[in-house]
């Protein structure tokens, strides 16, 4: 029994040199998500600053204008590089869903008295 945890299922019904190159188009695939992952934990940290500043300044969790012309932008790109733009802008207004609900998180926080930052004299 293969060891390789890039093999899965695929060991038990593959000829050795096919399961060859499905384990290399799996490496780079495995690359491809943990790059995923960084990208999309920078962009959570960016995203929990701006939360933080709406919160301090009264301001809405959303920017409807700001995501239009997000997702115009990105199926733009999308197009270029020959992904379906459907699923760019599903895919955007997804993590924009989420990014809200950790506004509307820390904004209710912050309206209950928690965390603040130092009062200056
Ligand atoms: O740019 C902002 O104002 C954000 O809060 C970030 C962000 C995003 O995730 O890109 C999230 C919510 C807004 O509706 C627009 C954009």
């Amino acid at each position: 029994m293969s060891t390789d945890p890039r093999a899965g299922e695929a060991a038990q019904y593959v000829e050795p040199e096919v399961l060859e190159e499905l384990l290399s188009m799996r490496s780079s695939i495995d690359n491809i998500d943990a790059a995923l992952v960084h990208l999309l934990a920078e962009r959570f940290k960016a995203t929990q600053r701006v939360g933080v500043l709406k919160a301090k300044h009264q301001l809405p969790p959303a920017d409807p204008a700001r995501e239009k012309n997000q997702i115009a932008r990105l199926k733009r790109l999308a197009e270029d590089a020959q992904l379906d733009p459907e699923f760019a802008e599903k895919f955007l207004n997804f993590i924009i869903e989420e990014v809200i609900r950790h506004h509307q998180a820390i904004s209710e926080t912050a309206s209950e008295g928690g965390p603040q930052e130092p009062q200056q004299r």
